[in-house]
């Protein structure tokens, strides 16, 4: 099965990133989590990116805060799918990690999810979508998601005003 990468810039940043893990768990995708830092770990970075592919990854998640310059230095050197998501920062509450993040260069992409914990659990679900394009398992287990889902909302839905 296809694997999905989840590198963040610090651990600080696990119990965000977190909510990307458990959502692959949840549709048994493979993945592995670790940190890299394009500022902290600059070699770190420049491998892992390159050797993305013989690793088996078939979408990169990736997690920072601030000057979050993770995600488009891992878009610069690979051509695997990159979700960046914008991590809540101290000082400015993580409108700094989504401007660092969403205004990339044409022609690298990164696909910049919201700010904080739902942004990472949607890129979660996002790299199961891409992984579920070949991978029926993941397919139904997603549609059953959806479908459960709407129920949920539905069923809760109905107030007595
Ligand atoms: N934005 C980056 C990068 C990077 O983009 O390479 N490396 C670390 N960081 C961020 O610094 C914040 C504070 O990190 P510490 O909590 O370790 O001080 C984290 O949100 C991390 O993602």
């Amino acid at each position: 099965m296809a694997k999905v990468a989840i590198v963040m810039g610090s651990t600080s940043d696990w119990p965000t990133m977190q909510k990307a893990a458990e959502m692959l768990e949840s549709f048994g995708v493979e993945y592995k989590a670790q940190v890299v830092s394009a500022h902290r770990t600059p070699e770190l970075l420049t491998e892992f990116s390159k050797t993305a592919e013989t690793e088996g990854y078939s979408v990169i998640i990736a997690g920072a805060g601030g000057a979050a310059h993770l995600p488009g230095m891992i878009a610069a050197h690979t051509h695997i799918p990159v979700l960046g998501c914008p991590v809540r920062s101290s000082q400015l509450n993580g409108i700094d990690s989504l401007l660092s993040i969403v205004q990339m260069p044409k022609g690298v992409a990164v696909g910049t999810l919201a700010i904080g914990e739902a942004g990472a659990a949607n890129a979660g679900l996002l790299a199961a979508q891409i992984v579920a394009l070949q991978e029926p398992a993941v397919r139904d287990a997603i549609i059953a998601f959806r479908e459960k889902q709407t129920e949920t909302v539905l069923a809760n839905g109905q107030l007595e005003l």
